[in-house]
């Protein structure tokens, strides 16, 4: 399985946060999903893939090739969506698209004329006359449009419809069926990704947790359910995370930690009950 990305060692300081150590691969033919807190660093990792940020230490390879010995190689094959808007918001669609277009050697007219009637978008509204979700689809039929290798994007499905959301999910998994293209994207939206990633990156105060295949992780971890009573009898070391009610509690534990005991429920945890009690912690004595 070849990786399309590699991060290795990467370490950026910014004024009160750092990305530390981030080791990190994106594979062709698969989509990996970037999750994690507010704050947690899923801008800044994308901002450093795209050379938009320059990295302290360590090395990013797309396509084989760092962005010093290639970036403009390499941008010509990534469709990136930024999180916010970056076109010029007084031109239309078309006017952004002629400009933009410019700059990629595959620029493809009929692709991009072919996701505005998809996506509904009239070509000579201008850019800040488009509610959020028309911005953003806009955004998407750029990145699409010049048959990119690997598309980045973040927060993609902030501001989209559950209608359309759905619909970009399932344009996600038609472009990596050919299996020869890779799709890295950030989002809070984990049950999205639960549906089409084939990978998921967790990053938690500017580290990596971890970076696995959605089933291998999904199957790491056992959510356990019980009477407080039952609390006692697990080592508190091995919680990962857990959430105290009156009467009972909810943790997360790794899965080879899980004890068999008459009183407590075990369950699959979500992506989201992951990320929730890794961050959140084993906070033993607070009860809410
Ligand atoms: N321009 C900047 N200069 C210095 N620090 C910044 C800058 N932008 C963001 N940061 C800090 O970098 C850290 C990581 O922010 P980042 O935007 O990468 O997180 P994120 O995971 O994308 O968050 P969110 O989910 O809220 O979008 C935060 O502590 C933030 O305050």
């Amino acid at each position: 399985m070849e990786n399309i990305v590699e991060i290795r060692s990467l370490m950026k300081n910014r004024q009160n946060f750092k990305l530390n150590n981030i080791n990190l691969d994106i594979k062709r033919g698969f989509i990996t999903g970037l999750i994690g807190p507010n704050g947690a660093g899923k801008t800044s990792l994308i901002r450093c893939l795209m050379n938009l940020m320059h990295i302290d230490s360590g090395e990013i390879k797309l396509f084989g090739k760092t962005h010093l010995e290639a970036t403009n190689e390499i941008k010509q094959k990534i469709g990136f969506v930024y999180d916010e808007n970056y076109f010029y918001e007084d031109l239309s669609i078309e006017q952004n698209k002629r400009i933009v277009s410019m700059f990629y050697e595959k620029w493809d007219e009929r692709s991009f004329y072919s996701y505005l009637e998809r996506f509904q978008l009239p070509k000579h509204k201008r850019i800040k006359d488009l509610s959020k979700g028309m911005k953003m689809k806009f955004s998407l039929a750029i990145a699409l449009s010049h048959h990119p290798v690997l598309i980045i994007m973040d927060e993609p499905t902030s501001g989209l419809d559950p209608v359309f959301r759905r619909e970009f999910l399932d344009i996600l998994l038609d472009i990596v069926q050919d299996e020869q293209k890779a799709i890295f994207f950030s989002t809070h939206m984990t049950k999205d990704l639960e549906q089409v990633a084939d990978y998921i990156a967790f990053i938690n105060n500017g580290e990596l947790v971890f970076s696995d295949e959605k089933e291998v992780i999904l199957d790491l971890y056992v959510l356990v359910k019980g009477h407080k009573k039952a609390l006692e009898d697990i080592d508190s070391s091995n919680i990962i995370g857990l959430k105290e009610t009156a009467v009972g509690f909810e943790g997360l534990l790794a899965r080879q930690y899980q004890i068999k005991h008459d009183d407590l429920i075990h369950e699959k945890p979500t992506l989201e009950d992951i990320m929730y009690y890794t961050v959140r912690g084993n906070k033993h004595a607070s009860t809410y």
